[in-house]
């Protein structure tokens, strides 16, 4: 079967940098699929890159379509949801207001599954997002992608910055957010990686140099160490 996405040869240079190395990955129909690597790896860029956001080169496809020549905006369109790693609410602006001005064109506009998914979402719907904490914030950024009919959701470190009790609340909106649209998340938090991931791709200095089904690596502590530094 087709992957949903194939990502091949994908090679970014910034200035005189190579970030990305030819990287190649892919992302399945169903579920979770975590993009490990220590810190620098080229995880960010990698999101990135798919979405267009920085000048790459390679192949990037969404089942049959090649996304790889069209603008951002285009991408977004074919039905990829980004929650970035700086979570991009607008802090001025009511729960409600973010939610709203994520609405993609003329819809559908899964209002119900997003408040579903996070009452609190609409219990809060008319306070600031800037007054909501960090776990809150996270909601709202998981929800804007899930408000629109996305085929995949890339999430960046959704949990950083977020105290223990709340990467817990976290992980559990993931994975049933995943149970919905497969997601391709970036996460240093190996707990909850080992908790909602079904495949996971490890990057090191901009390559791939590991794919496996999650339980492949993060049941073998010797390779977890030799490939991300911690057990
Ligand atoms: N705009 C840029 N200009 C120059 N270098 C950049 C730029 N963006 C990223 N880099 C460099 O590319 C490398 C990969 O960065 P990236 O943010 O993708 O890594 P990451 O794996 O997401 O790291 P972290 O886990 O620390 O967030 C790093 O060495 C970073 O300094």
């Amino acid at each position: 079967m087709t992957p949903l996405l194939d990502v091949s040869d994908l090679t970014v240079r910034i200035g005189s940098s190579q970030i990305l190395h030819s990287v190649g990955l892919t992302v399945a129909h169903q579920g979770v699929t975590a993009l490990l690597g220590r810190n620098g790896a080229g995880k960010t860029t990698t999101l990135k890159a798919v979405l267009g956001l920085v000048p790459r080169t390679g192949r990037v496809r969404l089942g049959d379509e090649e996304l790889s020549a069209l603008p951002t905006h285009a991408i977004v369109r074919r039905g990829l949801g980004y929650a970035p790693e700086d979570r991009n609410v607008f802090a001025s602006l009511t729960v409600t207001e973010n939610l709203q001005l994520a609405a993609r064109g003329s819809g559908p506009h899964h209002y119900d599954l997003v408040y579903d998914m996070f009452p609190e979402l609409k219990t809060r719907g008319r306070q600031r997002a800037g007054s909501l904490s960090g776990g809150q914030q996270q909601m709202v950024a998981i929800g804007r992608t899930l408000l629109n009919d996305n085929r995949l959701l890339l999430v960046d470190e959704p949990t950083k910055g977020l105290a223990p009790k709340i990467v817990t609340e976290v992980a559990d909106v993931l994975a049933r957010a995943a149970q919905k649209v497969p997601i391709l998340l970036v996460e240093q938090n190996l707990a909850l990686v080992r908790r909602i991931a079904d495949h996971t791709v490890v990057l090191e200095q901009g390559s791939v140099v590991h794919t496996s089904p999650a339980a492949d690596l993060l049941t073998d502590g010797d390779l977890t160490r030799e490939l991300l530094g911690v057990a």
